[in-house]
């Protein structure tokens, strides 16, 4: 069993697709254990995505990602990490496959309504930033 970060963005919460996002995790046979709905501080924000400091998005990213609320999620399941990421489809939406959250509801690069962690050190970095726990 693999655990992983999963974060509907504010676009995901403002356009009332929270419900259809997690009934797709949870087809893919995925559980729930935690979850919360939260509006980052710009340092969670800044800390989260780190790794685009300095990239030309970045300032827009923060901007966008304080919008409004997002909901928060730890997700466990058979190569989460994967099935997550699979199901998210590719960052740009008009990249990612029909069938995948993206590629049916994605509206830009930035506005692409999921985050999912991309590794398993990932993951346990963004649980900790998020729900303030070790796993
Ligand atoms: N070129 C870009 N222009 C605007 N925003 C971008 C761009 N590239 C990425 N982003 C935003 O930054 C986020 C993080 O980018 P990253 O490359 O880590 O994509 P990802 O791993 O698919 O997405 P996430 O980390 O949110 O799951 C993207 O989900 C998107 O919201």
């Amino acid at each position: 069993m693999e655990t992983t970060f999963v974060m509907i963005k504010p676009d995901g919460v403002k356009r009332r697709i929270v419900g259809e996002i997690i009934h797709r995790l949870e087809k893919k046979g995925l559980e729930i254990v935690d979850i919360k709905l939260l509006n980052l501080s710009k340092e969670l924000a800044e800390e989260h995505y780190s790794e685009h400091k300095g990239k030309e998005f970045f300032d827009q990213l923060i901007e966008y990602i304080t919008s409004g609320p997002v909901i928060a999620m730890v997700v466990k399941g058979n190569n989460a990490i994967q099935a997550v990421r699979q199901l998210m489809g590719n960052t740009d939406p008009i990249k990612a496959a029909p069938g995948t959250i993206r590629g049916d509801y994605g509206l830009t690069i930035r506005e692409n309504l999921v985050h999912g962690s991309d590794s398993l050190e990932s993951s346990k970095r963004e649980i900790s930033l998020f729900f303030n726990k070790n796993l």
